[in-house]
């Protein structure tokens, strides 16, 4: 077991700031930090910058200023291909799915490994089993037209976690479905940060996951300011 005190942080935000072009700043100068393994919803109000900042998070956006670090390794300095490998290690469930129509829900959650030229003989039965661990065990062979908001939230997911990523990053996913299956799915999430953990960031405007969850709440407002509401150091705002 490693010493937790002596792990990089997942994810480290320094001074960072973000405009789309010529627009006034989304987010100005946040500084944060998630601890490793730590399990942190972050909400606040629509437009505020949520789905922003996991972008930059996940390393689909660069800040227009300040720095980013994901497991101690400063973003900035990296080229495309250091970009690329740092981005694997980071499962992204985002908010519309963007499952792929013409695949099985089993081909869907498989992607992101046979991508990567992975044999399917290596991980055909881990796929299975984490379809089944989701609750997809008897929609191996769905396409996604055919599954449930929730069903389709639930491969999306699976298939974020394929890689075993060291980050999981979540964009409201618990919108598109019911409440009981907005409890199913918290408990998804719970489950893979005990079991392996797998450091959470989950984006959300849904007060009974902030009320349910006993997390972290990481608070967005303006797109400048930060507050913790929990007494649990996983994360630190300056
Ligand atoms: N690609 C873009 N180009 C220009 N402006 C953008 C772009 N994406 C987002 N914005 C603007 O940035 C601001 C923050 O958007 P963002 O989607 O990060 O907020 P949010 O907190 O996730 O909102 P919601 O809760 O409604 O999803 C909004 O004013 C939005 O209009």
């Amino acid at each position: 077991m490693k010493n937790m005190s002596l792990e990089e942080p997942a994810v480290q935000f320094d001074q960072v700031s973000l405009s789309y072009g010529l627009d006034q700043d989304v987010l100005t100068q946040v500084s944060m930090e998630l601890h490793a393994r730590s399990f942190t919803l972050l909400t606040g109000p629509s437009g505020a910058g949520k789905t922003t900042l996991l972008k930059l998070a996940y390393l689909a956006l660069l800040p227009t200023s300040g720095n980013i670090s994901l497991f101690g390794v400063n973003t900035g300095r990296l080229n495309r291909t250091g970009l690329a490998k740092l981005r694997r290690r980071v499962g992204v469930v985002f908010q519309e799915f963007r499952l792929l129509d013409h695949l099985t829900a089993y081909e869907n959650a498989a992607l992101p490994l046979r991508v990567v030229g992975e044999p399917e003989k290596h991980y055909r039965d881990d796929v299975i089993e984490l379809l089944r661990w989701v609750g997809l065990g008897d929609r191996l062979d769905a396409r996604p037209e055919t599954l449930s908001g929730g069903e389709k939230q639930r491969v999306a997911i699976a298939r974020a976690i394929v890689g075993k990523p060291d980050l999981l990053i979540a964009d409201e996913p618990t919108g598109n479905v019911d409440p009981e299956m907005g409890d199913r799915l918290l408990r998804l999430f719970q489950e893979l940060n005990k079991r392996l953990g797998t450091t959470v960031l989950i984006a959300t405007h849904d007060q009974d996951m902030v009320k349910n969850a006993g997390a972290e709440v990481l608070r967005l407002a303006d797109g400048s300011v930060m507050h913790q509401v929990s007494n649990r150091p996983s994360f630190t705002i300056s």
